[in-house]
């Protein structure tokens, strides 16, 4: 996890930008509704404005009927029969506009929820396309990764809130201009009373949005840390760690406490919100009714009939139900181009392409070599790897030894090209890494790290998963399970190279770690293309006897290739043809197994003899 404080200085910017800055999402929210789909984003505009122009239409009706019952009731008995159906005919009309603002309300909500699934596919499918662009460095970043987070949680659903807050303001903005084209017949002074009594209780409300913001991104860490303990709680690979050690209480312990912790925050601020609108709101009331002790006087003395009393009464309550609507929309609509700006953000990261072009070096006989290479991880104080000095021909195989921490991972992670030395250079075939195509390059490399990926996927698919042109070839898969030694498993599987592994879905079959392991070997053998193969330990699980077997198949079938093996067993580093030994980021001895053991006070040599202790 993150050190909680101090909050990313990257969000800033959203915050500071000043109330109008932050609508700036909103044009991008309604590009992005309306690219989604046209039909719908239209239908949508359409009985927004018809659900608006109703109300004040049913209003206008209303006032109709109330003066038309009390003209009926005053008519001569000549005129009665024509009033009274006049009467019934307004009201009629005004059941259709009923039956018609109902039905743009349902079509509105159905327009919703359509764009929304649309919506929410589309922003998470952006969400992942841009995955897909970014460093191993960002994922391996905290900071970014609460972006990431934060992205995902939250902003799949707000484009769609922030659309539907924009119709609704102007479903809203139109009953009201036309509640005020009614209303300013009584008094333009109503008009003012109206719209001016919502605002005290608008600018708490905006006020309270920033601070709810602002605590959605401080606590990404936390909310992130959620996420983590649920996954250690219920997932099928922690499940047999945490049942042993008894770790689930304690885990279920601090996954309740972050939840009191942000309850509490989340609770204060609620709480705040809601007196303060309570408070705020109340000046509105006192305006509603004020102008409702106006209105009635004004009958009373006969400036206005019964019906439009009744009409403005309602223009009155509805109007200020509309205003609060608009102003709240508007909040709304603040708080939702906050959140937005969070995936906006995340989508803009910058990403630093590779420019280089290159799909073949000058010298191929070359190979690899580490010039001066000094490495230092983002964020970290010391470096871990110091002035690496490497070179391997084509036909080599080297291996890679070192204690734990040494840096033999990070070596091969420069040399995939995952992260960029921070000095010196790496050439391949006599060019610098970062000049060669990224594609070409990753042609020409197979590597298989210690914590390869377990698919939950076929058994073939996890061996075509090396080579994704040819990811579904089962041709290609029974070639490489040959090589990977890994025949011998899928024909102990009821449907062999199609059988579904791990226990996610239905009827996976687990398999053991050995076996896994020569699943992801075989994988590497996919990479028929690549004359550059890579193991990280991937041989740990296996039996010793197992291991030297498999390295002995790899040094024939890498003949004319380039193999790079990290391993703590010294029965197999020794078949390879170079040796070099790491310690702290340094290369502190290099040469073949014979060359190292005569070293007097060699680490090799003493390592070497320690394990060869062991087996005696
Ligand atoms: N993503 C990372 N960010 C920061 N530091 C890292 C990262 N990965 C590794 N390190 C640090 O770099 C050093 C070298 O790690 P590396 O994984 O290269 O060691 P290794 O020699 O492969 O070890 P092992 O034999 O245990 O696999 C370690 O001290 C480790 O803490």
């Amino acid at each position: 996890m993150t050190s909680r404080h101090p909050r990313p200085a990257t969000d800033k910017p959203d915050l500071t930008r000043g109330f109008l800055g932050v609508f700036a999402y909103s044009r991008r929210a309604l590009e992005l509704v309306w690219t989604t789909s046209r039909p719908l984003s239209i239908t949508f505009a359409l009985l927004t404005l018809l659900a608006g122009v109703f109300p004040a239409a049913i209003a206008y009706v209303g006032s109709l009927i109330v003066d038309a019952v009390v003209a009926a009731i005053q008519a001569s008995p000549q005129t009665h029969d024509a009033a009274k159906w006049h009467a019934l005919e307004l009201v009629v009309a005004e059941g259709f506009l009923v039956a018609g603002l109902a039905g743009a309300q349902r079509g509105l909500s159905l327009c919703q929820s359509l764009l929304r699934a649309q919506l929410g596919q589309r922003v998470n499918s952006m969400i992942l396309e841009k995955a897909l662009t970014l460093d191993l460095a960002h994922f391996e970043n905290s900071e970014f990764y609460d972006k990431l987070t934060r992205a995902r949680r939250e902003a799949s659903s707000r484009p769609l809130s922030l659309v539907t807050r924009t119709f609704g303001l102007g479903q809203n903005a139109v009953s009201l201009i036309s509640y005020a084209v009614l209303l300013i017949h009584f008094s333009p002074w109503a008009v003012a009373v109206l719209i001016l009594a919502g605002l005290p209780a608008f600018i708490a409300e905006a006020k309270f949005s920033g601070a709810a913001f602002r605590l959605f991104l401080w606590r990404s860490p936390e909310t992130r840390m959620q996420l983590y303990l649920e996954t250690l709680l219920a997932r099928e690979d922690h499940v047999k760690e945490v049942k042993l050690f008894g770790l689930g209480p304690l885990f279920l312990d601090r996954y309740r406490s972050i939840f009191r912790k942000l309850y509490k925050e989340d609770r204060d601020l609620t709480v705040r919100r809601d007196t303060w609108g309570f408070f705020l709101g109340l000046i509105g009331t006192t305006a509603l009714y004020g102008a409702y002790a106006w209105i009635a006087l004004s009958a009373i003395a006969s400036r206005i009939t019964l019906g439009q009393m009744t009409m403005y009464l309602m223009l009155f309550r509805q109007g200020q139900s509309a205003v609060s609507a608009i102003l709240s929309a508007i909040s709304g609509m603040y708080e939702d181009n906050l959140y937005l700006s969070t995936l906006y953000d995340y989508l803009e990261t910058p990403i630093e392409r590779g420019t280089g072009t290159l799909v073949r070096g000058p010298q191929p006989a070359d190979g690899i070599r580490f010039e001066h290479v000094g490495f230092t991880y983002p964020g970290a104080e010391m470096p871990t790897l110091i002035d690496v000095n490497l070179h391997i021909r084509p036909g080599q195989s080297l291996a890679l030894v070192g204690e734990n921490g040494s840096g033999k991972t990070t070596l091969i992670k420069l040399l995939t090209r995952l992260y960029q030395p921070t000095s010196g250079r790496i050439l391949l075939d006599g060019q610098d890494l970062r000049d060669w195509d990224e594609i070409a390059l990753r042609d020409r490399i197979g590597v298989i790290f210690q914590d390869f990926t377990r698919y939950q996927l076929l058994f073939g698919e996890n061996i075509g998963a090396g080579d994704v042109q040819h990811f579904a070839d089962e041709a290609r898969w029974r070639e490489a399970g040959e090589k990977g030694m890994a025949t011998a498993i899928a024909e102990s599987l009821p449907d062999g190279y199609r059988t579904p592994l791990g226990k996610w879905f239905n009827d996976g079959r687990e398999l053991s770690g050995g076996q896994w392991q020569k699943i992801a070997l075989s994988r590497a053998f996919m990479r028929s293309r690549a004359d550059i193969l890579v193991l990280d330990e991937p041989t740990a699980a296996m039996d010793a006897a197992a291991e030297a077997t498999i390295f002995e198949h790899f040094r024939t079938l890498t003949h004319g290739r380039i193999a790079i093996l990290i391993s703590h067993r010294f029965s197999t580093v020794r078949m390879a043809d170079k040796i070099v030994v790491l310690q702290d980021g340094r290369i502190i001895e290099e040469g073949s197994h014979e060359e190292l053991m005569r070293v007097d006070n060699g680490h090799y040599a003493h390592l070497f003899s320690l394990q060869a202790k062991g087996y005696r």
